[in-house]
């Protein structure tokens, strides 16, 4: 199958070209982003002898001619606007970026403050949490990839929710991030000297993410009121770690949480549970699809303690959405994505 990737330059459009270089079944037809002709390894130069091609314009027709999916690896904005132009057309759409999950049009221009795609796109549009809607992914032509939070904030919180064995009020939920995850950019909060050696709090109350996770916890629990989350940069390259606390509405102990959630994953096989008084890091995760989970159930106040770890570029991003590929095309959703975590 022929793939396309446009925003091959960037972090995420790097990702991609690692995991499809080795796929056994996507090609990469062609690579794209704003500047067209030049070749990638002047970008990446350790793609050097390996792959080599240049880019190219982006010229959707034939991108569309051409290519069996295209994903689009573009910042929101930019990438909502390409999937208008290649909805309709004889092509498979992979969305990283936050343009398509957020089902209502006026909490996406509260939350992304810019215009969503127009609504008959939006509906087509299938959020991509793996673990958890694949009868529609398997049939969905327009996907949406989970944001990189969400995706380690929903695959934590999912079991307990969706079993309505929490509380629906009050849910916190702690997100910490390596730089990678704001992209190549230069920022001045992400530039070394503001973040080696430094942790600090952002986008306070006001994260992108928020509609998101909250969308998709209403969705197995339509009691759930709005959710504390806050983020927070930390000075790794790659990881997120975050950390949601719940109340019970029963007494459980760490063991029957545990039992619970090795049977909701059990046959999905990027999604690891820790052992009790056991808890993964980030490192445990890096350069892999998989999303590891600690569980603690503190027996003085009644609150589970969840914590899940991705590398934020893999199952937060890239990764994720080669699994999502892999299932729409029905092919192993393992394809291409069989890394070991590189550590330390
Ligand atoms: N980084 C992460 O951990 C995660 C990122 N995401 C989302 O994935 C998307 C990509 O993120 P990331 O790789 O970090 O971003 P980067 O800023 O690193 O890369 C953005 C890419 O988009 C390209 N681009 C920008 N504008 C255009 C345009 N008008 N037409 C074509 N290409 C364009 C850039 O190419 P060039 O500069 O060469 O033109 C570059 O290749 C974003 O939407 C982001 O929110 C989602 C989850 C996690
Ligand atoms: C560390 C860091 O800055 N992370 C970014 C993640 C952005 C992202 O991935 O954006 P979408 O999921 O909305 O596309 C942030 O917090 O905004």
């Amino acid at each position: 199958m022929k793939v396309a990737v446009i925003g091959t330059t960037g972090y995420g459009g790097g990702e991609l070209i690692r995991i499809l270089h080795n796929h056994p079944i996507f090609r990469i037809h062609s690579i794209h982003s704003t500047r067209e002709e030049m070749p990638i390894t002047e970008e990446f130069p350790h793609l050097e002898n390996i792959f080599e091609d240049s880019l190219k314009k982006v010229d959707s027709e034939k991108i569309a001619e051409d290519a069996d999916l295209v994903f689009l690896a573009t910042p929101s904005g930019v990438s909502g606007k390409l999937a208008q132009q290649f909805y309709g057309k004889d092509i498979q759409i992979v969305d990283l970026s936050g343009d398509l999950r957020i089902k209502s049009a006026e909490e996406y221009q509260k939350w992304y403050k810019h215009d969503c795609v127009n609504e008959e796109t939006l509906a087509d549009a299938v959020y991509g949490l793996s673990e958890w809607n694949r009868e529609n992914i398997i049939n969905a032509r327009l996907l949406a990839n989970p944001g990189c939070y969400p995706t380690a904030a929903l695959l934590g919180l999912g079991p307990v929710v969706a079993a309505g064995l929490i509380e629906p009020t009050g849910i916190i939920i702690d997100g910490k991030s390596g730089v990678s995850g704001a992209g190549k950019s230069l920022s001045k909060t992400t530039a070394f000297a503001e973040m080696n050696d430094n942790f600090r709090i952002y986008k306070v109350n006001q994260h992108q993410h928020i509609p998101e996770i909250e969308q998709q916890l209403k969705l197995w629990d339509g009691h759930i009121t709005p959710v504390t989350f806050s983020t927070h940069l930390i000075p790794i390259t790659r990881g997120i770690m975050t950390t949601a606390y719940v109340q019970l509405k029963k007494e459980l102990t760490t063991a029957e949480v545990i039992e619970l959630y090795q049977e909701t994953y059990l046959n999905h096989p990027f999604v690891r549970v820790r052992k009790e008084n056991q808890y993964p890091s980030v490192k445990e995760v890096c350069g892999s699809n998989f999303c590891d989970i600690g569980l603690n159930v503190d027996q003085r106040t009644g609150r589970l303690t969840i914590v899940s770890v991705i590398d934020n570029l893999m199952k937060g991003a890239a990764g994720q959405a080669v699994q999502n590929a892999n299932l729409m095309n029905g092919i192993d959703e393992k394809a291409g994505l069989n890394f070991i975590p590189i550590y330390p």
